[in-house]
C-alpha cells in the first residue's frame, strides 16, 4: 500500500511499539492521524496489548489482546468495506512470536497471541476480501525493549520457576529495539499485496515472512 495521503489509527500509540508505528507512518509524509473529519479510514493497527497471567489479570490479557483486537477489526471494517461505501483498507494486527512458538512462562499471553494469528489469517483467507477490499496482515515481534517487556522480565526474575529456561529463550532470541520492529512494520504495510502476510521480526533472525499468501483466497483448500 502506498502511504501518501492515507488515514491511520494505531491503538495503544502512547508509548512503546505503538508510538513507533505511529511515528513511522507519520514519517512517510502526509499520512494523517485519524480524526472523524477525514471521512474514512485506510489503515488500522491493532497494537494495544498487555501481559498478565495472575488470577486477577489473565482475563484482562484475553480481553485486550484478543477480544479488543477482534472488536477493533470489526469496527474498522464498517468504515473500510468497499461494498458498504468504504474505500478498502488494511488491518495490521500486532501478535508476537509468542503466537508462533510456545511461551511456557506466559501461556495466557501466548494463547491470546496464537488467537491473533489465527483470527487474522482466517479473516485474510475469506473470499469476501475481494469484494470488501480489506486486507489483513499480522506482525509478530519477538522480545523488544519496551515497558511491557521490562515489566514481564521483572516478573520472571521474581518467579524462579523455569527461570533458566525463560532466560535462555530471551538470550537466544535477543532483545531488539522498537526501531527494528518499525522497520519490518513499514515493509509489511508498504508491500503491494499484503493480504494474509504474517511477518516475524526478531533480533536473532531479523525479518521473516512466515506466511505470504496470494491475494486470491483459496476457498476450497483447507
Ligand atoms: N515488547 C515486546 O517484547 C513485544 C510486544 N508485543 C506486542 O506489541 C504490542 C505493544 O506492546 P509494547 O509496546 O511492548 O507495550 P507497552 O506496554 O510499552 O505499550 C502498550 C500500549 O498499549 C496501551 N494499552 C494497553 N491496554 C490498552 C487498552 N485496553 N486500550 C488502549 N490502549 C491500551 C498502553 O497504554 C500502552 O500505550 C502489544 O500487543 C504486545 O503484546 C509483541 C511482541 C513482543
Ligand atoms: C517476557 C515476555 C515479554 C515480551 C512479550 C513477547 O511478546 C513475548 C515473546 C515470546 C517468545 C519469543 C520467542 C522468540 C523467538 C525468536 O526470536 C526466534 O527464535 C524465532 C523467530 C520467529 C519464529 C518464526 C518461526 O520460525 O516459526
Amino acid at each position: 500500500m502506498k502511504l501518501q495521503g492515507k488515514v491511520a489509527i494505531v491503538t495503544g500509540g502512547a508509548q512503546g511499539l505503538g508510538r513507533g508505528f505511529a511515528q513511522g507512518l507519520l514519517g512517510k509524509g502526509v499520512i494523517k492521524k485519524v480524526i472523524k473529519e477525514f471521512g474514512g479510514l485506510d489503515i488500522l493497527v491493532n497494537n494495544a496489548g498487555v501481559n498478565g497471567e495472575e488470577p486477577e489479570t489473565w482475563r484482562r490479557t484475553i480481553q485486550i489482546n484478543l477480544i479488543g483486537m477482534i472488536e477493533g477489526t470489526r469496527l474498522a471494517e464498517t468504515y473500510m468495506d468497499k461494498s458498504a461505501g468504504g474505500r478498502g483498507g488494511l488491518v495490521v494486527n500486532i501478535a508476537s512470536t509468542a503466537g508462533l512458538v510456545p511461551m511456557f512462562h506466559g501461556p495466557v499471553y501466548s494463547g491470546s497471541k496464537y488467537g491473533v494469528v489465527g483470527y487474522t489469517t482466517s479473516m485474510a483467507a475469506d473470499p469476501k476480501t475481494l469484494e470488501t477490499g480489506v486486507s489483513y496482515a499480522t506482525l509478530c515481534p519477538a522480545f523488544t525493549a519496551t515497558e511491557l517487556f521490562e515489566e514481564s522480565h521483572e516478573t520472571l526474575l521474581n518467579n524462579n520457576t523455569g527461570l533458566d529456561l525463560a532466560a535462555k529463550q530471551i538470550t537466544d532470541a535477543g532483545i531488539q529495539t522498537v526501531a527494528d520492529v518499525v522497520n519490518g512494520f513499514l515493509q509489511l504495510v508498504e508491500a503491494d499485496d499484503n493480504n494474509g502476510f504474517v511477518m516475524a521480526v526478531s533480533k536473532q533472525k531479523g525479518i521473516q515472512y512466515v506466511h505470504r499468501r496470494p491475494r486470491k483466497p483459496r476457498a476450497n483448500k483447507l
